[in-house]
């Protein structure tokens, strides 16, 4: 596959602040590219440099052959862009949002009618494109403004938390669109988001944090460096538990939080046999898992993502 995204040795500082620190990454064409990381991370500054919203400090950004830094009007071009916030102009219907944005992007006039017909299909929005967008609902305004970054024909797509504040449903939904963009019309999607179930769709994952990327691969290989099973378990007396399971298996990395004790080891199996039954202090609750995408998080960030979700709209 084609390297659609390539960035080099990318910095961006402000004042005594290094916001990014020379990172390094390749966008694979047609992949779902997720990028995470808690607050304050760098990710909106690395992709407002990515889209040319921002420049560079130092370090190179290639997007669709096209240098970031010189041929910024192609980039532009090549790139679709879906914000976190509402921007569609809500007294207008869902076409004459779409056709201000044909303007905008230049599309030929002969083309604009063909071309909004056929992104309304995509998001199923045919129907209703004489209606007003202030009565649609959210879910319905998320497909317009994916419909709207469509316009341009772009080689790739940003997505910005595209289902913060949506009901499960309207997420789920928003999500079959979003794949269906990816197997029918090929475009690569480079997409943020604080719900890890919805992380779990990319093809890759970078996690950011301080400025740098700390962990880069897909969603299987990250959750596999964990390694092994997670215990969870209280026990009437938790901090007598951890000491004693620290002294009878050292190797089992250890950790609680409130009243759960967690151990990472390579196999509950054998764990649970050999320790967890002949616990000394009564159990109270069991429960064995496979690592998430929120243990990898946790582990390489030490923080737990929830803790770092954006504000609702
Ligand atoms: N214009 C600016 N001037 C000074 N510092 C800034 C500016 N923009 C961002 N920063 C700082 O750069 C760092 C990275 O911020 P950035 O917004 O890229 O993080 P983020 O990962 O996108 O966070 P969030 O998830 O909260 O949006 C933060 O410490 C932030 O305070």
């Amino acid at each position: 596959m084609n390297n659609i995204i390539e960035v080099r040795e990318l910095n961006k500082t402000y004042k005594d602040k290094t916001a990014v620190d020379s990172i390094d990454f390749d966008v694979k064409e047609g992949e779902i590219f997720g990028f995470l990381g808690p607050n304050g991370a760098g990710k909106s500054t690395t992709i407002n440099m990515i889209c040319t919203m921002l420049a560079p400090t130092s370090g190179s950004i290639t997007i669709n052959g096209f240098d970031g830094n010189k041929d910024r009007r192609d980039v532009r071009k090549s790139i679709g862009i879906i914000f976190q916030e509402n921007t569609l102009d809500e007294k207008l219907t869902a076409k004459e949002n779409l056709m201000l944005h044909c303007r905008f992007y230049n599309v030929p006039r002969s083309k604009r009618k063909e071309r909004i017909q056929e992104v309304l299909m995509i998001v199923d929005l045919v129907d209703e494109k004489e209606n007003r967008v202030e009565t649609f609902s959210g879910g319905m305004k998320r497909r317009l403004e994916i419909a709207r970054g469509l316009l341009h024909y772009p080689k790739v797509l940003f997505l910005d938390e595209p289902t913060v504040g949506l009901d499960p449903q309207t997420r789920a939904h928003i999500w079959e669109y979003i794949l269906r963009l990816k197997e029918k019309e090929g475009i690569t999607m480079f997409l943020t988001t604080h719900y890890l179930d919805e992380a779990e769709i990319s093809d890759r994952i970078a996690i950011m944090d301080h400025g740098k990327i700390i962990a880069m691969d897909s969603p299987e290989n990250l959750k596999n460096t964990l390694g092994g099973d997670i215990i969870e378990l209280s026990t009437q007396d938790n901090e007598k538990a951890m000491l004693e399971i620290q002294a009878k298996a050292p190797e089992a990395e250890v950790t609680s939080k409130e009243d759960i004790i967690y151990l990472k080891v390579a196999s509950s199996d054998a764990f649970i046999s050999e320790f967890i039954k002949n616990l000394e202090v009564p159990l109270t609750r069991l429960n064995i898992r496979k690592p998430t995408l929120n243990d990898v998080f946790l582990s390489f960030t030490g923080r737990n993502i929830a803790s770092t979700e954006p504000d609702k709209q």
